[in-house]
Formats: C-alpha cells, sequence, structure tokens
C-alpha cells in the first residue's frame, strides 16, 4: 500500500563532476528499480545541477538537506524553503541529527522549518532518533515520541498528512553498526502508532524511512519488516553502484 522511498542523503561531500557522473549511474539504472520513489539530496549549491541533469529523468526527484525557518529576508547564508521548491525540490529534510547537534536546532526550530516545508509545497522528511546515551539509558521511546509530538505541537493535529519520518538513531549513522531489524521495526511501529492518536489515516500511509549505516548487504532485510518504507542513506549514496543496489533491495525486483 505504501510505496518505497529511499532517499540519498549526501551531506557536505561531492563536487560539479562527481554529483555529475554519480546522477549519471544512477540514472541509467532507474528502469531496475521503478516501483520505488528515489530521491536524492545534494547540497544547496548544486540543486540547479542535480534539477537539469535529472530534467531527463522523471523517475528521480531532488530534495533538500535543510530549509530556513524563516521565510524569504534578510537572513544572510539561509536558503527557505520557498527557494528550495524553486529550484525543483519536492522533499526537504527537516532536523536531521547533525543539523541538531552541530547546529543546535532545538524541536522548536525543527518544528518551524516543518512548517515552511509544508508551506512551499514541499514534503518535510522529519528525522527523530536517540543519542547511545539515550539509547542506554532505555529513552528511545521518549526521545523519539518528543520529537514528533514537538511538530504535531506547531503543526497541528494533520501534520504528517503530507509528510516522512526517517528514524536515524545517532549511534547508527556513520558508524558500521545499523539497528538490527527487528530493533528499528519495534520504534517504526511507535512512531505510526504516535502518528495515529492524531490522525489514523495519516498514519496508514505515513512512509517511514530507517537511516543509519544501510548499506547494500542489510537494506533487503530492514525494508522487509512491515513499518519500514525504505531508507535515508547517507555514505552509500555516493557511491552508484550501492546506492543502486540499496534501491532495488527496496522494491520487489531482484537486487
Ligand atoms: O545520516 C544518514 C542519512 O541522513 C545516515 O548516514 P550513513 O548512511 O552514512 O550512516
Amino acid at each position: 500500500m505504501r510505496r518505497p522511498l529511499v532517499m540519498g542523503n549526501w551531506k557536505m561531500n561531492g563536487r560539479r563532476c562527481t554529483a555529475q557522473s554519480l546522477l549519471s549511474a544512477v540514472a541509467a539504472e532507474a528502469a531496475t528499480f521503478s516501483d520505488v520513489d528515489v530521491v536524492v539530496c545534494p547540497p544547496h549549491v548544486y540543486l540547479g545541477l542535480v534539477g537539469d541533469r535529472l530534467g531527463g529523468c522523471p523517475s528521480i526527484a531532488c530534495g533538500a538537506q535543510d530549509v530556513s525557518a524563516y521565510v524569504d529576508g534578510a537572513y544572510t547564508g539561509e536558503v527557505s524553503a520557498e527557494m528550495a521548491r524553486d529550484m525543483g525540490c519536492e522533499f526537504a529534510i527537516i532536523g536531521h541529527s547533525e543539523r541538531r547537534t552541530l547546529f543546535g536546532e532545538t524541536d522548536g526550530v525543527v518544528a518551524q522549518k516543518f512548517a515552511r516545508a509544508l508551506a512551499a509545497d514541499m514534503t518535510p522528511v522529519l528525522c527523530v532518533g536517540e543519542t547511545a546515551e539515550e539509547r542506554d539509558a532505555g529513552r528511545t521511546r521518549e526521545v523519539v515520541l518528543r520529537q514528533i509530538d514537538a511538530v504535531f505541537a506547531t503543526c497541528g493535529a494533520r501534520a504528517f498528512a503530507r509528510a516522512v519520518v526517517a528514524y536515524e538513531p545517532v549511534w547508527a549513522i556513520g558508524t558500521g553498526r545499523a539497528a538490527s531489524p527487528d530493533e528499528a521495526q519495534a520504534v517504526h511501529r511507535d512512531i505510526r502508532d504516535a502518528v495515529a492518536r492524531h490522525d489514523p489515516e495519516a498514519a496508514a500511509g505515513l512512509r517511514i524511512l530507517y537511516g543509519g549505516s544501510v548499506k547494500a548487504q542489510n537494506a533487503r532485510e530492514l525494508f522487509a519488516r512491515a513499518d519500514i518504507d525504505g531508507g535515508l542513506i547517507g555514505g552509500a549514496s555516493l557511491i552508484a553502484d550501492d546506492f543502486v543496489g540499496i534501491c532495488r533491495a527496496a522494491g520487489s525486483g531482484s537486487a
């Protein structure tokens, strides 16, 4: 019922030439994952280039890694949701743990950005997840639900009617240590139940991605779980063969 979604978050990596060759290699294989929605999220400065390149490949969409909490105005260095939308972005990653920890984004700021993405007619991809310390203290559920609730508080009960959630345990990002399929599934279930308490219809259709050390080797087992609807991929999204393998693993075709 929920169409699988795989997103590549390039983070602050690449140059024009590597972006072009990566996109060409992924686009050339697009027919092998035609039952999966695929989105690439380059650094803002390369959005135009990526948009131009994807013009010939309608099955791969473009997303922003972040948007400003403000609308257009005197905010030096910021990029508004409206600008990202104007450059062809259909999705916006919101509240990635690197933004939360390295750039001090609070739940309140994250909720504001989520609202801006919606207002700009983009699909916000809300990242949630606990740190290693929080996990060790048995606080995973509490932390993740607090992050979800902050968005409901700002955006209202229908906040997730057109949105995606990405569960990215902080301890799994870039460490080579992914959550086990069972562990991830349990958190995804908690997230869907939490959304259902406000909006049962949105919860049923909500795509919940898993992120954190997803590779072509572990993707299929993760995506096979009932509430894992795809992945948000960091490092492996920079390597064409790996990213293509993950996209195929999300679909019904063979890897
Ligand atoms: O942070 C991530 C995607 O947003 C995950 O990164 P890795 O896939 O490199 O662990």
